[in-house]
């Protein structure tokens, strides 16, 4: 080999970034490294098997897929070694010089320096072959490529700073030899023992076969004790396996090796179904949602197996996007080896499991709920949001999800979205028909609109709704065990429903001797409302604005021009109530002027109580400093 065919280059910075956090924030958890490493090349042997289905050449003779793991404590050293699919040049510098997932500078942007977060953040990004460098000072990749003549193999070599090295090398074998030097204080993983009780911790059920040296009772050429290589873990696929013979660390430990995710998964499913279908699948809800859950291009899905041969990562189609934060396995026995993305998406077993899969979870999630409800609320804070897109996507269920959703309501406590449906409907006020909501761009506005007071006076539950998603899911849900749902800011107040006959009347006589101080506000907001109204929705407000029953709120309205849609101007009208003493004091106005710049302040008010941004927000600080100045005189 000759030296010009050695060449250096850098890491890209988010790796660099990476790798600085990972050594400093994962140093309590180092030992993790090893996990990771035979997670990887666990992964490259279902690869390679994959691949051979086609192309049997690429076994190159041995079809007995193991890993390797051996150490030397002089030299201060543990190699992890496979014989899966490999790397070629190009793969080496794409896998261990960059990051290729989606969002990483936005996940890196999230981290504050606090080791604590931080940690847990990298957990949730997944931690992968950089977490060598936890215990390493230097690293040594040596790997080829099945298929890929013997000279054509690659060494990598980094010191895990700013740059690697890399070279052509000769491997006989295929797929690759990871040599990590380890750093002074960490030999302590250069040891039999360690290793051993490692690898029966965090790798105990990965399909293959994981190997560590063992003395026996003969000596080798030199006169040393000889060693043979024993397999360390059971090597038999977690899931194949029956429920009784797995505890709940295995099943842990396994989501661990599965979803790359540092935390312990909330719950599982594990079912064997045989009959018109036959699959085993194992499915994991995360206690903690993804650093991408709200990227488009995040990879989400199921590991995909074929009589118990990986077909792919990320396989879609078992699940909807409602429910992208489940993770797991699915094992088909119907399926065909050569199955691709393209026919997943026609297949109808496909959708048949798909149905199935959907079920178990909303199934699992129902039960939780009823039975585990601290544990549910957990699960709330964490997908609740994903979960309200439920409706939309997934018509059949529409009833079965919103039975899962919940809000936090006028009646409950803070902004923790705790109360259910059915909670809302069995303390309904007598006569009640409708559920009633109110969205916000944020708790504290919802809860503070000038629209709720009517309810609160009447002991009316109202849902409060400031996720973005919200508007959008109830448009889609529409109704709950038969009642419809009502936005409390749009429409006329309905009092047929809610009040007595004494109210109704009230109201008639308010309109009435009132109809003079409509008339002048209409003239004055003439162009900027459609409609002054006289209401009783209001107690402690002077006035709101109420918008049409089928026009789009003020909540939606931001946030569709907040991602760049152009929106008509909105109808609305400005209620006012003539039971507060501002609106009493401009009925009794006479000066013309006077009550005019009065009726825009209220109405300038009347926006910002809802949320919104004033057109002329100068203006209107100019015609309030001038009433304030007269008032001071
Ligand atoms: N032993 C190996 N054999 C073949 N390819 C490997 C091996 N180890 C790593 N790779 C390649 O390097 C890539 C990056 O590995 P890394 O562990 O950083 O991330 P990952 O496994 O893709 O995802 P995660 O961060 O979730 O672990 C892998 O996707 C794989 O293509």
């Amino acid at each position: 080999m000759t030296a010009a065919s050695k060449e250096t280059l850098g890491f890209k910075t988010e790796v660099k970034q990476l790798l600085h956090l990972m050594i400093h924030s994962l140093y309590s958890n180092k030992e993790i490294f090893l996990r990771e490493l035979v997670s990887n090349a666990s992964d490259a042997c279902d690869k390679l098997r994959f691949e051979a289905l086609k192309n049997d050449a690429l076994y190159e003779g041995n079809g007995d897929l193991a890993v390797h793991i051996d150490f030397d404590a002089e030299a201060r050293t543990v190699t992890i070694e496979d014989n899966g699919i490999g790397m070629n040049r190009d793969d080496v510098v794409n896998h261990l010089g960059t990051i290729a997932k989606s969002g990483t500078a936005e996940f890196l942007s999230q981290l504050s320096g606090d080791q604590a977060k931080d940690s847990q953040l990298i957990g949730q990004f997944g931690v992968g072959f950089y977490s060598a460098f936890i215990v390493a000072d230097k690293v040594t990749v040596e790997t080829r490529r099945a298929g890929d003549a013997a000279d054509s193999a690659t060494r990598w070599e980094s010191a895990g700073e700013g740059d690697f090295t890399l070279e052509s090398i000769d491997k006989a074998e295929r797929g690759t030899r990871i040599t990590l030097h380890l750093k002074d204080g960490e030999e302590e993983f250069a040891d039999n023992f360690r290793l051993r009780s490692l690898i029966k911790k965090y790798s105990d059920h990965i399909a293959v076969p994981v190997y560590l040296p063992q003395e026996v009772d003969a000596e080798d050429d030199d006169g040393d004790k000889k060693k043979v290589p024993e397999a360390v873990n059971e090597a038999k696929a977690l899931w194949t396996c029956a429920k009784s013979e797995l505890s709940d660390d295995d099943y842990k430990e396994f989501y661990k090796h599965v979803s790359h995710d540092w935390n312990e998964p909330l719950t599982w499913m594990h079912n064997r179904v045989e009959g018109k279908l036959d699959y085993t699948s194992l499915l994991y809800i995360p206690s903690k949602a993804p650093f991408d859950m709200w990227n488009r291009e995040a990879t989400r899905g199921l590991k995909l197996y074929v009589q118990r041969v990986f077909i792919m990562d990320d396989a879609e189609q078992f699940l909807p996007m409602y429910l992208r934060f489940v993770k797991g396995v699915l094992d088909s026995n119907d399926l065909s080896l050569n199955v691709s993305r393209e026919i997943l998406q026609q297949d109808k077993q496909v959708d048949s499991m798909r149905s199935a899969l959907i079920k178990r979870v909303l199934d699992t999630l129902t039960k939780m709920a009823k039975n585990e409800p601290e544990q549910y609320q957990n699960f709330w804070n964490e997908f609740g949001e994903v979960v309200k897109e439920g409706p939309a996507e997934d018509f059949a269920n529409k009833e079965k999800i919103a039975k899962l959703f919940r809000f936090a309501t006028t009646q409950s406590d803070g902004e923790t979205q705790s109360v259910a449906l059915e909670d809302y409907l069995a303390r309904m006020r007598e006569g009640q028909k409708k559920i009633y909501y109110i969205t916000g761009d944020n708790h504290a506005a919802a809860s503070s609109s000038p629209h709720l007071e009517y309810f609160k006076n009447k002991g009316i539950e109202v849902l409060l709704l400031t996720d973005r998603v919200d508007e959008w899911m109830v448009s889609h849900l529409n109704e709950f065990d038969g009642k419809v749902f009502q936005d409390v800011t749009k429409g006329e107040l309905d009092l047929d429903e809610l009040a007595d006959e004494t109210e109704k009347s009230q109201q008639k006589e308010l309109e009435e001797s009132h109809k003079d101080l409509v008339e002048r506000l209409q003239k004055v907001l003439e162009g900027q409302v459609k409609e002054v109204r006289v209401t009783s929705r209001l107690t402690d407000s002077p006035a709101c604005l109420v918008v049409g029953q089928y026009d789009m709120g003020g909540h939606m309205r931001r946030l569709m021009e907040a991602a760049g849609q152009q929106m008509p101007e909105a109808e609305v009208s400005l209620e006012v109530n003539p039971g507060h003493p501002l609106i009493a004091r401009l009925d009794q106005e006479q000066d013309e002027d006077r009550f005019s710049e009065l009726a825009q302040v209220i109405h300038a008010q009347a926006q910002l109580a809802e949320g919104s941004q004033l057109k002329q927000p100068a203006e209107y600080v100019a015609k309030l400093n001038k009433l304030l100045l007269e008032l001071m005189k």
